[in-house]
């Protein structure tokens, strides 16, 4: 039994979970943890080749099982995949945690990930795919939140101060 992760970072491609989440693991002097990373070194393949070859249904159960590992063995700060709010059994397991939501608009979105073929989610056509995709996952965002960071018009080292501000967390 562990004490539970630090800090829990969801919201959608490109919000800055994963930037964001070093420089916390950094001001918090703890690990930070990826479980798009853990999925990677567990397949031995990137996360768009197995959206490709065994599609996004199978990638969820596999997030769903990283998540499940990570927060039953992480002690610092862990960055999910945009999606993985998607799988009511991954919402369970964030049940009681500091989840913080990192928020952006459309036009963050496009700017940051629009055209980077690495999120296969976003590759066509970019504005209308994020507003569809908002749509959907926006509420299930809140619904696991503790804490929604804004993070438009920040910089990553202010986006990870206010997210310690929110969730009353303490640098060292
Ligand atoms: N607050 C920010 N302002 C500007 N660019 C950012 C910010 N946060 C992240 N980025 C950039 O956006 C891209 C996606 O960031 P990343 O941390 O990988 O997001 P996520 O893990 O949420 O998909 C990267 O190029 C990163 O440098
Ligand atoms: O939003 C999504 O469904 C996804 C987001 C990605 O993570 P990032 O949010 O870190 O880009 C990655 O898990 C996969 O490409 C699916
Ligand atoms: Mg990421």
């Amino acid at each position: 039994m562990t004490g539970g992760p630090l800090v829990v970072l969801v919201g959608p491609m490109g919000s800055g979970k994963s930037t964001v989440g070093a420089l916390l693991a950094e001001r918090l002097g703890a690990p930070y943890r990826d479980t798009d990373a853990d999925i990677v070194a567990a397949e031995g393949r990137e996360i768009s080749d197995i959206f490709v070859e065994d599609g996004e249904e199978h990638f969820r159960a596999l997030e769903r099982a990283a998540v499940a590992k990570a927060v039953a063995e992480h002690e610092g700060v862990l960055a999910l995949g945009g999606g993985a709010i998607l799988d009511a059994g991954t919402r369970a397991l964030l049940a009681g945690l500091p989840v913080a939501y990192l928020s952006m608009d459309v036009e963050e979105a496009v700017r940051r990930v629009g055209l980077n073929t690495a999120r296969p989610l976003l590759a066509v056509n970019p504005r209308r795919q994020w507003r569809e995709l908002m749509e959907a996952r926006r509420h299930l965002y809140e619904e696991v939140a503790r804490a929604v960071v804004a993070t438009d018009d920040r910089t990553p080292e202010e986006v990870a101060q206010a997210v310690l501000d929110a969730l009353e967390l303490k640098d060292v």
